[in-house]
Formats: structure tokens, sequence, C-alpha cells
């Protein structure tokens, strides 16, 4: 369940979950008219992930969703790390319980399904969220911090940030949606395989020139003031169109180009009649900005 506190500013909102297993865990506030931030809040352990934490995720998300006074979303990491991947202490809490629980192998199965299910749900969030999501990455992007950054729509990283695609190294292949992902992201199947076979680390020129991140800033708070800016730009737009856009390019990525095509239309006999239409194309023949409704 969500709470709510407010700090110094009108317009910043602040949320966290009343779960005391994830409690301030991200934070999320308003920094500019329908601009949210949302904050990755586990400095102390590298912003790594916990069950709740994705849980949390989705519970933000899904919020953000259905909040028409947000519009575009950047989410960031507070600390020295982005996102170091699960938490190896408390995020192996749930898997380690049904390991040693007295159950049959079928059984032990399902619960790890159930598990993983809640996991990818809280990442899926992010790509089912019809507001463009940018991810802005500083230093460590680690196993699940790259499972995060692959659902979102842009991603930005600082030049002292560092991917891994980690999960070899702790016997497992990545499952929260890195590998389902990177591929569509990036287009170079060649390299993908070679930095998930190796765990190797990325640094962030090498992420430009493969694709991964589409910009690299001199340093963190450049990296976060542009991240920012871009997403002002966007929440400036039509809803409609924006959000429009973002599922037909979510639909085209996984869908054939003529049923893609069948997608846009029908999504537009009714999303095409919206007053954005008539506000936007007059604002653009008269060099006004338009001012567009919530959505
Ligand atoms: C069903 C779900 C499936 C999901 C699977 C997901 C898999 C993955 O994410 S695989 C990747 C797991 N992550 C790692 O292997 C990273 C481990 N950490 C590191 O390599 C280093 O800590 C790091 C490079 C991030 C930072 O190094 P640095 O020297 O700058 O700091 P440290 O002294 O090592 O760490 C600082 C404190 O953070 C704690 N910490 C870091 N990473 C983790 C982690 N993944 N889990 C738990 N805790 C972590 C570290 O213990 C230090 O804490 P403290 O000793 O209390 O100061």
């Amino acid at each position: 369940m969500l709470g709510f506190s407010r700090f110094a500013g009108p317009a910043i909102r602040q949320f966290s979950t009343t779960n005391p297993a994830a409690a301030g865990a991200i934070a999320v506030s308003e920094v500019h008219k329908n601009v949210f931030h949302v904050k990755l809040n586990r400095p102390e352990k590298r912003n790594t992930f916990t069950y709740e934490l994705w849980q949390e995720m989705k519970t933000v998300f899904d919020g953000l969703a259905e909040n028409p006074k947000c519009r575009s979303i950047v989410i960031s990491g507070e600390g020295k790390s982005f996102c170091a991947g699960i938490d190896l202490k408390a995020g192996m809490g749930e898997i380690i319980k049904i390991i040693q629980d007295d159950l049959d192998v079928g059984r032990k199965g399902r619960g790890i399904r159930r598990i993983i299910t809640v996991c990818q749900d809280g990442f899926t969030a992010i790509q089912k969220c019809p507001k463009p999501v940018i991810a802005a990455v500083h230093s460590h992007c680690i196993g699940a911090g790259v499972d995060l950054i692959t659902a979102c729509d842009i991603r930005y990283a600082s030049s002292d940030a560092i991917f891994n695609i980690k999960e070899v190294d702790i016997g497992m292949a990545a499952d929260v949606g890195t590998l389902n992902r990177i591929e569509k992201v990036v287009g170079n199947s060649s390299w993908v395989r070679e930095i998930a076979f190796t765990s190797r680390d990325v640094p962030a020129h090498e992420a430009l020139k493969h694709g991964l991140v589409s910009k690299v800033f001199d340093s963190q708070s450049e990296l976060l003031e542009a991240s920012l800016e871009v997403a002002r730009k966007i929440a400036g737009k039509s809803p409609i169109g924006v959000q429009g856009t973002k599922e037909v390019l979510n639909h085209a990525r996984d869908h054939t180009t003529d049923e893609s095509l069948n997608f846009v239309k029908t999504w537009n006999m009714s999303q095409i009649l919206s007053t954005d239409l008539v506000e936007g194309a007059m604002a653009s023949m008269s060099k006004q900005k338009a001012e567009f409704k919530d959505v």
C-alpha cells in the first residue's frame, strides 16, 4: 500500500511503501509539471533488489500508469551505484525458503516460478506503463540493474557507468528481462552473447557504441539534468500522441509489420478523435505552443 508524505517544494511529493521490508526503498516525486522522478533509494545496499522491492516497483509503475498527472518518468539510483543487482543476502530469502522447504520437486518448481513471476512483473510494469521511462544510469548497473534498464524506453548514462550481465557468475540464466529484451534493444546478437556469456564489465562508451545507451554525459549531475530535460519536453507534448506512440512502438517490436499497421489504425480509430489533434494542428499553424489536457 502506498503512503504519502510532503517535503519542501509545492510540486514535490514522495511516496513510499508501508511494507517495513521495503519502506522508503523507492522515492517518487513530481519534479516538474507532469514529470515524475523515480529514485531507487537503498544507497547503503547499492540499490540492490529484494523481493519486496520488485513488488514495490510494480506498485509504483502501475500507479504512475494510472496517474493522469504523470506524462513522463526518469528513473535513477541514489548513492554510489545505480543498481548492483539482486541483494545477494536479503534478495535470495524467498528462494532459499523454497530450497529448504520439505516439498517435492514439482511443488518447489511451482514456488520458484511464482517468485520469478513477481520479479518479472516488477520490471514489465515499466514496459507496460504507457508513459515514457528514461533510465539515468551512473556507476554500477549489474544483473537486475540491466534487467531493469532494458524495460525502459530511453537509456542514458554518465561516463562512469559500468554494465554487467552478471547472472552466469551466480550460476543462473538471467530471468527478469535482460535476455528477453536486450537483443531487441541493441540489435547486435554477437556482442550481446559475448557480454552475457562472459559477464564482463562493459564501460559506458562501449555501451554507447553498441546502442545499449543512446547518450553518455560527463557527470552524474549532467546526466540527471539532461534526462529530466528530455522528460520535460515529452511532458509538453500531447499525452494522447506520446502514449499512443509508446503503445504502437511496443506492439511493432513484437509483431509483423502487417499486424502492427493493423494495430495502429485500430488504435487511432478512437485516439485520433481526441481534441489534441485539432488543438495541436491549430497551434502548429499559428506557431504557438499547444496546452494539452491530462489523460
Ligand atoms: C528471481 C530473481 C532473479 C534475479 C536475479 C538477479 C541476479 C543478479 O542481479 S546477478 C548480480 C548480483 N550482483 C553482484 O554480483 C554484485 C556484487 N557487488 C559487487 O560486485 C560490488 O559490491 C560492487 C561492484 C557493486 C561495488 O563494489 P565496491 O568495492 O564499490 O563496494 P563494496 O564494498 O563491494 O560494497 C558496498 C556495500 O554494498 C553491498 N553490496 C554490494 N552489492 C551487493 C549485492 N548484490 N547484494 C548485497 N549487498 C551488496 C556490500 O556487501 C557492501 O555492504 P557493507 O559491507 O555492508 O558495506
